[in-house]
């Protein structure tokens, strides 16, 4: 008998089930359509995994509770594979899904299998190709009960930071494919800045790729070490062979995105959570696909004529290098604050130091900031917004004067650093303990008597305006 099921050998699911096989576990695979279960088969021949063209020979190779991991299309697709299992499986077996689903559709389908006897598990799986074949980051919802018969297989095959594995059970209904969505929005975040502090250094300070290549290396060794920059600064070294220039130079600028960052600030909207930073990669991101408007406007619309002249380029780099961490800073400090307010609204009792546990290895936001995350919920439970713990204050307070530094110079030079300034804007409301929210109120209550509260009393009053 097999351990456990892997249905769709795409990229993702080919490299999981292999990664099972590898870990010891017997693994059944099946596909849709034969063309990928051949391929598979050629490629990749393991005495741990038996390939099956026939569902229901899949499903009967398969151990009580029979354990299936869905690695499809997100979408409808996840819908109606799972409706061709459901007459195939006996009352308490579990069906995963892999898939960037949306933690609204797992909500619905695990209250749907539950209803039929079944478990369902959403899990959040992170890190592409290589992660999925080496160790990714798990995030797993559902049944309690139910994530116990399939923990040691994940908590096997995911990547183990310091001994423990980057899985474990994040709460119910579809909290994990929650979880996985909000990494991906912070991951939006994370490139959009690395972005930013490219643009400047080499737009503004005049470096060339590979000097720039250099110092992100540099930096990767400190506070910002992460995967995101460690890949980026690989990427800038890279020279196109047809044309001799840098890689880089050769991609066109506009960028693709399959949704989990839209559905991220989508979701902070709905639930009144100030997300600023990664809803404006978002932004960026629908804004670089303009590029004939963006062309055109080139040439007709004024900026700024000053550059960046006779920088001192050292002061400068370490300038960005600052605002750079801060706007990471910042960018986390937003999600995990949309964790805990999910976390309430949606009863799911996040454990916030577990999740930054999961995304320290496997992950495409893997990063050195998760540990320091992680020790500040751990220290402090009930720690609201990352910005006061005493750890990233200390860092925030002097680095908001270089954040300052080098928005200012990207307005005045017309660069546009839209999540770098997200992230002084935020710190800076943030940190204002009176907004402007009262002219709001009192505008609301003159032109629609929608009421408001005064300071010395209690209670909604209207004034005669
Ligand atoms: N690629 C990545 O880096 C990551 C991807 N993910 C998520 O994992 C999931 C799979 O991604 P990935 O492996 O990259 O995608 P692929 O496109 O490589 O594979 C898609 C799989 O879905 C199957 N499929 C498509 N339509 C149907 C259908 N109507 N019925 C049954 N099966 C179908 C395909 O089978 P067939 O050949 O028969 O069409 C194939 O097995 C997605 O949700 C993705 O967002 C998550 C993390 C990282
Ligand atoms: O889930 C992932 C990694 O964690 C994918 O790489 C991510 O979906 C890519 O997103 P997009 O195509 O929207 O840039």
């Amino acid at each position: 008998m097999n351990a456990i099921g892997m249905f769709g050998l795409g990229v993702m699911g080919a490299n999981l089930a292999l990664n099972m096989a590898n870990q010891g576990e017997k693994v059944a695979v099946y596909n849709y359509t034969s063309d990928l279960t051949d391929a598979f088969q050629e490629k990749h021949p393991h005495e741990n995994i038996t390939a099956y063209y026939e569902l229901a020979d899949f499903i009967q190779s398969l151990e009580k509770p029979r354990k299936i991991f869905l690695m499809v299309t997100a979408g409808t697709v996840v819908d109606s594979v799972i409706e061709s299992l459901v007459p195939l499986l006996d009352q308490g077996d579990i069906i995963m899904d892999g898939g960037n689903s949306n933690f609204q559709d797992s909500n619905r389908r695990y209250h749907d299998l539950k209803e039929k006897g079944f478990h369902f598990i959403g899990v959040g799986v992170s890190g592409g190709e290589e992660g999925a074949l080496n160790g990714p980051a798990l995030m797993p919802s559902g049944d309690k009960a139910a994530y116990q018969h399939v923990a040691p297989i994940l908590e096997k095959i995911a990547a183990q930071v310091d001994g423990k594995p980057c899985c474990s059970y994040l709460g119910k209904e579809g909290a994990g494919h929650y979880v996985k969505m909000v990494h991906n929005g912070i991951e939006y975040a994370d490139m959009q800045l690395i972005t930013e502090a490219y643009q400047f250094l080499r737009e503004r300070l005049g470096l060339d790729v590979h000097e720039i290549a250099a110092i992100f290396t540099e930096w990767n060794k400190g506070e910002l070490e992460s995967y995101l920059m460690e890949i980026t600064a690989d990427i800038l070294t890279r020279v196109d062979e047809e044309t001799n220039q840098p890689m880089v130079d050769v991609i066109l600028d506009k960028s693709e995105q399959k949704g989990t960052g839209k559905w991220t600030s989508q979701n902070a909207l709905d639930m009144g959570v100030p997300l600023t930073i990664v809803t404006e990669s978002v932004f960026m991101r629908f804004l670089s696909n303009v590029k004939e408007e963006r062309m055109t406007a080139e040439k007709e619309l004024a900026g700024p004529d000053s550059l960046l002249e006779q920088a001192d380029k050292d002061e400068w780099i370490e300038l960005v290098r600052q605002a750079l961490f801060m706007g990471k800073i910042s960018t986390y400090a937003q999600g995990f604050y949309q964790y805990k307010q999910a976390s309430e609204q949606y009863g799911w009792d996040l454990q916030l130091d577990d999740i930054a546990l999961i995304f320290r290895g496997g992950c495409i936001i893997r990063a050195g900031i998760l540990n320091e995350i992680s020790s500040a919920f751990q220290a402090d439970k009930t720690l609201s917004n990352l910005f006061l713990s005493p750890y990233f204050k200390t860092i925030l307070n002097t680095y908001q004067n270089a954040m300052r530094k080098v928005v200012i110079k990207g307005m005045e030079t017309g660069l546009a650093l839209p999540c770098f300034n997200a992230s002084l804007v935020y710190y800076d409301g943030y940190r204002s303990g009176k907004s402007g929210a009262n002219l709001i109120q009192a505008q609301r209550d003159y032109f629609g008597a929608h009421t408001l509260e005064r300071i010395d009393k209690e209670g909604h009053v209207h004034i005669e305006w």
